[in-house]
């Protein structure tokens, strides 16, 4: 449905994205995902109509949304936008708030319309509150109803529970996430928490350094990064030096490990081995010895810094009813279903700034 194309835009002359390609299809809920700076909102507010495009094109179905040199006026997009501050009107009721994008509509019309709406945000009767009179939460599902008002195809939304209290946050977004499926809207969220990111998003697209490292379903960027820089940034993980065996297999320190896919180096190729805190296991055997360095008690598990015989460090995320004292020496094993190696000299892909 949405298809950004090879899209680049620029702040005085200075590209800060670069190149960004993905496709969003009918029903479908994206996420922008980076570190702060990294051009998320700038893409987005480029497919809301608000950012020009230097190279590329963005295209809703069949109609050219922006083009170099061209750039279809926001209210004509059919694209809605939800944004962090709620940006509310503060002096309008509720009801006035949601029929701000449909006011040619008749009166009883739109009576239907905002009851239908705060029904669908969970909000009944609240019509004539004004914003000030209602919580962050409740503030931000009215931007939501306000947003869906004209039926827009696309719904993007602006880092919108950043605001939010953290049990709220957590809540309120799988909320609009089941809304936004009964309903069958498609969105695009922008984020740089990457739970969230997670709970959310049918796909994520990781920006760092105005590129788009990986454009894959959650499972996948966390198992299946593309690259070192997907892999250190998403999840919790260690990377242990290995050589490569032969095409499926890679020797570390923690023994010779089977990968599940053919790695593409000749043998005695220098690598890394990304380990997950999940991927090690308390060995009942021959393991390898791995001294407490740190520990964060989590609840139902511990997550321990482990340091190896070598000096390397790995993370192991243990059932919390063993509790391992700092300095003790306890033995582990890996347990890989997806073995992720990169070589030593990979570089960053598509990286255009330093
Ligand atoms: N109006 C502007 N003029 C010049 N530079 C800008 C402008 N807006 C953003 N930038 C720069 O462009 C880069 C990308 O900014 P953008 O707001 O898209 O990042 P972001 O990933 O959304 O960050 P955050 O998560 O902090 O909001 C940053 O280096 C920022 O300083």
């Amino acid at each position: 449905m949405l298809q950004v194309k090879n899209i680049q835009c620029q702040y005085d002359g200075e590209p800060v994205i670069d190149d960004i390609s993905f496709h969003v299809n009918e029903g479908d809920i994206c996420t922008l995902l980076g570190p702060s700076g990294c051009g998320k909102t700038t893409a987005l507010r480029a497919i809301a109509g608000f950012q020009p495009i230097d190279q590329g094109e963005i295209l809703l179905g069949e109609t050219t949304l922006s083009k170099p040199g061209f750039s279809l006026d926001p209210e004509l997009r059919e694209v809605g936008m939800v944004f962090q501050d709620y940006a509310l009107f503060p002096h309008l009721t509720v009801k006035q708030n949601i029929c701000f994008g449909f006011r040619k509509t008749s009166r009883t019309e739109q009576n239907r319309i905002v009851s239908q709406l705060l029904e669908l945000v969970r909000l009944n009767g609240v019509e004539d509150r004004y914003p000030h009179e209602l919580s962050g939460g409740q503030q931000q599902r009215v931007a939501l109803a306000r947003a869906l008002a004209p039926a827009p195809k696309l719904l993007l939304l602006d880092e919108p529970f950043s605001n939010l209290d953290a049990e709220l946050r957590k809540s309120l977004s799988l909320e609009v996430r089941d809304i936004l499926k009964d309903y069958g809207i498609s969105a695009i969220l922008v984020t740089h928490d990457q739970e969230e990111a997670f709970a959310f998003s049918d796909q994520i697209g990781l920006l760092y350094h105005g590129a788009l490292q990986q454009w894959d379903t959650p499972f996948n960027l966390y198992h299946e990064p593309a690259n070192r820089l997907v892999a250190e940034f998403i999840g919790r993980g260690s990377f242990v030096p290995g050589t490569v065996t032969d095409h499926h297999s890679i020797q570390t320190e923690l023994g010779d490990l089977l990968g599940n896919r053919a790695y593409p180096w000749p043998e005695n190729s220098r690598v890394d081995v990304l380990l997950r805190p999940d991927d090690i296991v308390l060995s009942d055997f021959e393991g390898v010895e791995a001294t407490v360095e740190k520990k964060v008690f989590n609840g139902g598990a511990t997550l321990y810094t482990l340091a190896l015989p070598t000096g390397s460090k790995v993370e192991a995320l243990l059932p919390s009813h063993r509790d391992f004292p700092l300095g003790e020496t306890i033995a582990i094993e890996a347990d890989v279903e997806h073995l992720i190696a990169f070589h030593r000299d990979e570089e960053l892909v598509n990286s255009h700034k330093s």
